[in-house]
């Protein structure tokens, strides 16, 4: 039977064996002793969590000590974007439900992602530039330029741009997917269209605008926000739903200040194995604001 697609375990997995000693021995542990030890015929932790692959996923093609590292930083920071989609989409699902307690939930859940993203460049950040030089011509042209999971949360977010398709016009599948988020509204296309179903006035031409086209400032937009943030008693899940937004693009700017700031200590203004101008293309990305109207307001409250 595959280990992966069992049915829940019905076995008892705790106190079946009978009296035991209250405190451990040298051999055993206290609280140790009714541990199950056996799992010849039944699915283990590896097997749940597929650890085989998982740990066998890890190729250094240079003899570098440190590629270890760098595989291991961007497999872990997939892993985390992988479950950002996740939360993402059905936020977005539950805001086009009208269904905010939820979306809640999963928008708090992204920006601690994020913020622990955040937190992880501390640790590629103990890689120098000689370090790195010694596995960067093993890496060709492979680049994070090229990561389909982070160009989904971008456009899931609102930062379309159909170029960014290119990357993965050699993998048709991994093209249709990326390409089905390009054209999908945002989860902010879906916090508008909300405000509109609330009886907040939106311009028909927002609500009608195509999905595949960067976020753009909308006045509209801007003063029914502004309605929710002077009334917020009156508004209250919209103006949750609002500071939800502002927590996670906070945490996505801290992320891109903490990579371009990484880049410039390890490889300075050296283009990049993508092709682009390295450091000085991630900082012009620092300017990419994702709700405009959402930080616009707090000038004009
Ligand atoms: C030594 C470490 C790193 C260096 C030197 C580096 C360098 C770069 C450079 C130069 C670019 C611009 C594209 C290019 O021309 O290659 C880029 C893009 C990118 N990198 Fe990194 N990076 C590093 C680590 C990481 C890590 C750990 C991640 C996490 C997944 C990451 C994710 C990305 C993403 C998603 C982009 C595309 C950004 C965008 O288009 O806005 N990078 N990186
Ligand atoms: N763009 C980097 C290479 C790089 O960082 C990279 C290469 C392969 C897989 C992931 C990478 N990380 C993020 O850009 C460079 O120019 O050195």
């Amino acid at each position: 039977m595959c280990p992966y697609h069992t049915s829940p375990d019905s076995e008892p997995t705790a106190g079946a064996s009978g009296a035991s000693p209250a405190a451990g021995s040298a051999s055993s542990p206290a609280g140790w002793h009714d541990a199950r030890l056996d799992f010849s015929s039944s699915m283990s932790y590896g097997d749940y969590l597929a650890l085989d692959q998982l740990l066998h996923a890890q190729h250094p093609r240079s003899p570098d000590h440190n590629e270890m590292l760098f595989i291991i930083q961007h497999q872990t920071s997939e892993l985390w974007m992988k479950l950002m989609l996740h939360e993402l989409r059905a936020a977005r699902q539950n805001v086009i439900d009208d269904q905010l307690r939820p979306a809640f939930k999963m928008l708090t859940r992204v920006s601690r992602i994020m913020e622990q993203l955040v937190q992880a460049w501390a640790v590629l950040a103990t890689m120098t530039p000689p370090e790195y030089s010694a596995m960067r011509p093993y890496l060709g042209q492979s680049s994070g330029f090229q990561s389909f999971q982070y160009r989904e949360i971008e456009f899931i977010l609102g930062n379309k741009n159909a170029a960014m398709l290119k990357p993965h016009a050699h993998h048709p599948e991994r093209l249709a997917e990326v390409e089905a988020a390009l054209h999908l509204p945002s989860l902010y296309d879906e916090a508008v269209r909300l405000m509109a179903r609330r009886g907040l006035t939106i311009d028909a031409g927002r609500l009608a605008r195509d999905p595949a086209l960067p976020t753009e400032y909308d006045a509209s937009v801007e003063a029914a926000w502004l309605a929710v943030y002077r009334d917020p008693a009156q508004h209250w899940e919209l103006y949750e739903l609002g500071e939800k937004l502002v927590d996670l693009e906070d945490a996505f700017r801290q992320w891109r200040f903490r990579h371009v700031t990484t880049v410039e200590r390890i490889i300075g203004f050296k283009r990049g194995t993508g092709g682009t101008e390295g450091v000085n293309y991630l900082r012009r990305m620092l300017d990419v604001v994702l709700f405009p109207e959402l930080w616009k307001l707090r000038t004009d409250l």
